[in-house]
């Protein structure tokens, strides 16, 4: 272990190198540093202030640079300004991906290939080279290539090439039939025949190739065990993403256009307490080059934005998940899986400089990351005597909910915590290391039966009365047979006996008899323990499954509360379109008839105000004439006729004009009542929710009605406790009934005898019984 260097050093994170630790290096998570080399322009800032120095492959040390609140706080006196921290194992930033592989994931991969889980996260701030270390670019192949790359050379020549079993809830397979063979091939082709097109990529290019394109054969040899006989194997892979709490499948054709909205996917229950994803795409993989053009494909999809400290940052945590189907004919002899998750970068929002959407996303990420981190606590603390059975929190998070499995001994997992040297960032590397060093004490636990929380009967020499889930008869004839002595003892004869004897023998069995009692009351203890964690366990286990049920529940309401509105809202519209149609129809006037009545209209006005005029002028006219010479009677009558016409056209423009303005109010009045109907579904709408919130409300009553009964329950137990306590103390002043045929020390014996005893001196005779 490395020396320390000052006083004021923080001691709390070395934990001892792994082969010291006890139980073995073997369950607990292995938990590997990599610190990533500095870019040109973190040169150019003077990022270098050498706040993280490698003591040796195991230690690294932390140093406060200037201006960091970590300095800042030290000077105050309220923190320390180094650290030192141990992991499984560090590496620099010379190290190369293949070393890197090579020293962490290939022992795993060597599991996964002999049929066990594994789980691989990388954890860090933004830009700290989770994506790099994961996934790496076309010419350094991360982790995730060189995995799937090794899967294909142990593989190659025993493919199984139907695609008739697949991988079925979490952990089961299923069969297809041909029909379904047939829609599983053609969705594999549709996706790749998609791959390519037209699509644009979500990711923003970062200048450098962040992505592999193609893997390349890195050329690796496994020793694991021979898989003999004629066994083949089938490989299903699926990618997808945790972005803002909600799962969305990344291999989705449709999903590469921007404008379409992408569907959520939901966490769901196996049934034997395992989430998986459901209807998560699940694709059979005969090739590297497939692996690697779907790999592309879901990281063209993939939540990623340049932030100010990342030009590609990824937003969500991505799951490349395969299943690999050891296959005996057409059977699926085991399967076993191996998740490779990039987290999305942990970061401090003033930092990064987020706001609107990029803050809701940080809020997600964050709070994911802290309930990741609180369940590794838990699981750490739960490993210590003080706090066993802590509850630790998997259901609080997608993430930690889909890999609960994994933490309870169903497989290995191990975390590569990535980080950069910059001194802006050392506040929050220090949270990193911080987080990781607890991350490093977790034992994975192991897998729970049911059995371990039922009540456990043990013997007075501690063993156990229960094998295999039966009594054991061998241990509790001994148990009885251990007070048999006892009743030899009863039958001798105390008459013969002197005083100092009688009273020597008095002092052995009030010995004797404290014991007893004390053996009765640790028995006793036990078993209240034993219950009140059995009645904890099963209080925590149904709660959670409330806790889901309700959740479920709230999502399906949810859900068909959207649905409803969306069938309102379409029925509207497809009312009112028919409607304006109807409208339409009745109302329609063919445009050239239009246009030839307007222009009548017209030629009418213009008639209109010529005859006017005329009229004028003839009124004039005549008005002259009748005083100069004799009125002309024909021009007059023909003057009047037209003015007669005139007038009935005019009013029957004006009818027509009415009958517009009528028109035009009618649909007003329909706008209006479509509104209102509008208005009444908004309501209901309204109202269905507020019924929501009444049954969310009624079930934390419930809920709460709950705890008050497992209270009052304690409560009783404490009233049974003190009853015992008092009958305890008033056994002995009871009045003994003399028994004159066992003598003087058998009525000592039975006026002290504990009910258990009683018990089991019962017990004795009425197994003996059946035997007479
Ligand atoms: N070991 C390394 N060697 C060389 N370059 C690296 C290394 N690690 C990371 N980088 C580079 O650093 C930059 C940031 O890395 P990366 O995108 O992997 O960060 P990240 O932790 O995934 O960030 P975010 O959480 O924001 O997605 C990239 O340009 C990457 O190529």
């Amino acid at each position: 272990m490395a020396t320390m260097q000052s006083g004021d050093m923080d001691l709390a994170f070395i934990s001892p190198p792994e082969e010291e630790t006890a139980g073995g290096d073997q369950q607990t998570m292995k938990v590997y540093l990599r610190v990533r080399p500095f870019s040109k322009e973190e040169i150019s800032d003077n990022e270098d202030q050498d706040c993280i120095v490698i003591e040796n492959d195991q230690m690294v040390t932390l140093q406060a640079p200037k201006g960091s609140a970590t300095l800042k706080c030290s000077e105050k006196g309220i923190a320390t300004s180094v650290h030192k921290f141990s992991f499984s194992r560090i590496f620099g930033a010379e190290t190369t991906q293949a070393e890197l592989y090579d020293h962490t994931v290939k022992s795993q991969m060597s599991d996964f290939l002999d049929g066990e889980n594994s789980l691989i996260f990388s954890y860090g701030v933004t830009n700290a080279g989770k994506t790099f270390t994961i996934q790496g670019t076309s010419k350094e192949p991360g982790i995730l290539p060189r995995v799937l790359d090794a899967t294909f050379e142990y593989i190659t020549g025993r493919q199984y090439e139907g695609m008739d079993v697949k991988p079925y809830l979490r952990n089961d397979t299923r069969y297809l039939d041909a029909e379904q063979v047939k829609q599983e091939k053609s969705a594999k082709a549709a996706i790749f025949a998609s791959f390519g097109e037209e699509c644009e990529p979500l990711r923003p290019s970062s200048g450098s190739d962040p992505l592999p394109c193609s893997i390349a054969s890195t050329s690796q040899s496994f020793d694991c065990q021979s898989e003999g006989g004629s066994s083949q194997f089938a490989l299903w892979v699926a990618f997808f993403e945790i972005y803002n709490e909600y799962v969305y499948d990344l291999i989705q054709p449709s999903f590469c256009s921007k404008s379409k909205k992408r569907a959520a996917l939901r966490v769901c229950d196996d049934g034997a307490g395992n989430a998986y994803v459901k209807d998560l795409r699940w694709i059979n993989i005969q090739s590297l080059s497939e692996a690697g053009k779907l790999l592309q494909f879901g990281n063209k999809n993939r939540s990623a934005v340049a932030t100010k400290m990342n030009q590609s940052s990824s937003r969500s945590h991505s799951i490349f998940t395969m299943k690999l189907l050891k296959m005996d004919g057409n059977k699926a002899q085991r399967m076993s899986e191996f998740s490779l998750c990039d987290l999305a970068g942990s970061e401090r929002c003033n930092k990064t400089k987020t706001f609107g959407e990029r803050l809701k996303e940080a809020g997600n990420i964050n709070n994911s990351l802290l309930i990741l981190g609180k369940c590794i606590n838990a699981l750490r603390n739960n490993q210590t005597e003080k706090m066993k059975s802590a509850c630790i929190p998997f259901r609080e998070s997608k993430l930690t909910k889909l890999f609960q499995a994994v933490f309870c001994g169903k497989g290995r997992a191990s975390m590569i915590v990535n980080t950069s040297q910059c001194a802006s960032t050392y506040d929050e590397t220090l949270h990193v290391m911080k987080f990781s060093a607890v991350a490093k004490q977790v034992q994975v636990i192991p897998d729970k039966s049911l059995e371990s929380l039922s009540m456990c009967l043990v013997g007075p020499n501690g063993k156990s009365l229960v094998r295999n889930g039966v009594i054991d008869r061998q241990a509790l004839e001994s148990f009885l047979s251990e007070d048999e002595l006892l009743n030899e003892e009863d039958d001798a004869d105390m008459s013969l006996l002197t005083q100092n004897e009688l009273l020597d023998t008095i002092e052995s069995l009030r010995t004797k008899l404290l014991a007893e009692r004390r053996r009765n009351l640790e028995q006793e203890m036990e078993i209240r323990k034993e219950m009140g964690d059995a009645m904890l366990q099963q209080i925590m286990e149904s709660e959670e499954l409330r806790s889901q049920q309700i959740e479920e529940l709230k999502e399906s309401y949810q859900e068909k509360m959207e649905n409803t509105f969306e069938m309102y809202k379409d029925a509207i519209k497809e009312h009112a379109y028919k409607s304006a149609m109807s409208n339409l129809e009745d109302d329609f006037v063919p445009l050239d008839e239009f246009t030839a009545e307007q222009e009548k209209v017209e030629a009418l006005e213009r008639q209109l105000s010529q005859l006017a005029s005329q009229t004028r002028v003839c009124t004039v006219a005549t008005v002259d004439a009748s005083c100069q010479c004799q009125p002309s009677t024909d021009f007059e009558a023909a003057g009047e006729e037209r003015l007669k016409r005139l007038y009935k056209e005019k009013s029957a423009m004006e009818q027509m004009c009415e009958d517009k303005q009528q028109l035009i109010l009618s649909l007003e009045r329909r706008l209006i009542e479509l509104s209102k109907t509008l208005q009444t579904v908004r309501d209901g709408f309204l109202e269905k929710s507020v019924e929501l919130k009444d049954l969310q409300v009624k079930t934390q009553e419930q809920m709460k009605s709950m705890q008050g009964i497992v209270s009052q329950s304690l409560e009783k137990d404490k009233e049974i406790a003190s009853l015992k306590a008092e009958l305890a103390k008033l056994t002995p002043k009871s009045p003994v009934p003399a028994k004159t045929k066992k003598g003087f020390l058998a009525n000592i014996k039975e006026a002290v005898t504990s009910p258990h005893k009683t018990r089991s001196r019962t017990l004795r005779k009425a197994a003996e019984t059946p035997r007479r």
